[in-house]
């Protein structure tokens, strides 16, 4: 299956300069997007993960999907405001602009094997954090999962030490 036919890429947006990579015209397509969970599921199969966490928004596009397929539970990873209960935040800068991510104090025990899912990794801020929010709660970080990475960025580099499966690179 070459995934890259059913990404659309979307010149200036959200801002002069970026080349936004939309899953949506994957997503809307059962079959491709089926496939591209059963092959990140394939991927990291043998990390025996007991969670799989995703940053919101799209990260819950893949992160809840896959949670499913591999028998794991789901956390996910919230914009600031979001969760109801006692939370850790972070702040982190994105390739356009800045936010902030909490997880809630309870969603992880300590010693749980933790997967991280994405639809994207760029800069690889938002994975950082997710990464620093897991490990304050004493998670492991298994590993990370992408559908897309932009190699042009490194995001890599930001996380040293941590397995990077991603189905498609630019
Ligand atoms: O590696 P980075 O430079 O951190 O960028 C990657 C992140 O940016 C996008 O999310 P965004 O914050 O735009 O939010 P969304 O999922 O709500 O659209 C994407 O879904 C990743 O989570
Ligand atoms: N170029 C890009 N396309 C889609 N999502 C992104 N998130 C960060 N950079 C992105």
């Amino acid at each position: 299956m070459n995934y890259k036919d059913y990404i659309r890429i979307i010149p200036d947006f959200p801002q002069p300069g970026i080349k936004f990579k939309d899953i949506t015209t994957l997503t809307n397509n059962g079959p491709v997007y089926a496939s591209a969970i059963e092959a990140i599921r394939q991927a990291v199969s043998d990390k025996q993960i007991d969670l799989v966490a995703g940053p919101e928004a799209r990260g819950f596009i893949i992160g809840a999907p896959l949670a499913i397929s591999l028998g794991a539970g789901f956390v996910p990873i919230r914009k600031s405001g979001k969760l109801p209960g006692e939370v850790v935040e972070a702040s982190y800068d994105l390739e356009y602009g800045k936010d902030k991510l909490a997880i809630h104090k309870d969603a992880i025990k300590p010693g749980q094997r933790v997967l991280i899912a994405d639809d994207l990794l760029a800069t690889g801020g938002t994975i950082a954090t997710t990464i620093n929010l897991i490990r304050q709660l004493g998670g492991e970080v298994v590993g990370s999962a992408f559908l897309i990475e932009l190699g042009y960025l490194d995001g890599r580099s930001k996380i040293d030490g941590i397995d990077v499966f991603s189905l498609m690179t630019y």
